[in-house]
C-alpha cells in the first residue's frame, strides 16, 4: 500500500511487514543528527530568533506601559484582569513554562509598579 494514499480507517494491511516497511512511523520520532555545519547554521538561527524575541518583548513592554499610564491618568485601574487572563491563555500551549513566560511579560509591562 502506498502510505500517501493510506486510509486511516482501513486495517487491511495493518500489522503486516509491508506496512512496517513503508509507513514512516519511526522517522517522526527519530532525532535528526545535524553535522557541525548544520549546528553552526542552527545556532545562527537561534541568535537571530533571540534578537527578534528581545525586540518584540521590548516593544510589548513599551505598548503595555503606554496603555497602563493612559488608563491610570484617566482614573482607571492599573490592572485589567480579564485582559491578563486572555494573555495567560495564549501561552497555555507551552504548559507551566508558558505561564511563567506570560507572567514575566505582564510583570515587565507593569514596571516598577508591578514589583
Ligand atoms: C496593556 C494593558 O494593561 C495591562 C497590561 C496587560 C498586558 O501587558 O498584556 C494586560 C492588561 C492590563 O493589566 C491593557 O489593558 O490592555
Amino acid at each position: 500500500m502506498n502510505p500517501q494514499t493510506h486510509d486511516a480507517n482501513s486495517s487491511e494491511t495493518a500489522g503486516t511487514s509491508e506496512t512496517a516497511e513503508t509507513t514512516p512511523t519511526t522517522q517522526t520520532t527519530q532525532s535528526p543528527r545535524p553535522g557541525a555545519q548544520d549546528i553552526n547554521a542552527l545556532r545562527e538561527e537561534i541568535d537571530w530568533l533571540d534578537n527578534e524575541i528581545l525586540r518584540l518583548v521590548k516593544r510589548r513592554v513599551e505598548v503595555s506601559r503606554t496603555i497602563g499610564e493612559a488608563r491610570m491618568a484617566a482614573g482607571g485601574t492599573r490592572i485589567v484582569y480579564n485582559r491578563e487572563m486572555d494573555v495567560l491563555a495564549r501561552y497555555r500551549d507551552l504548559g507551566p513554562e508558558g505561564r511563567q513566560l506570560a507572567m514575566a511579560l505582564l510583570n515587565l509591562g507593569r514596571g516598577r509598579l508591578g514589583r
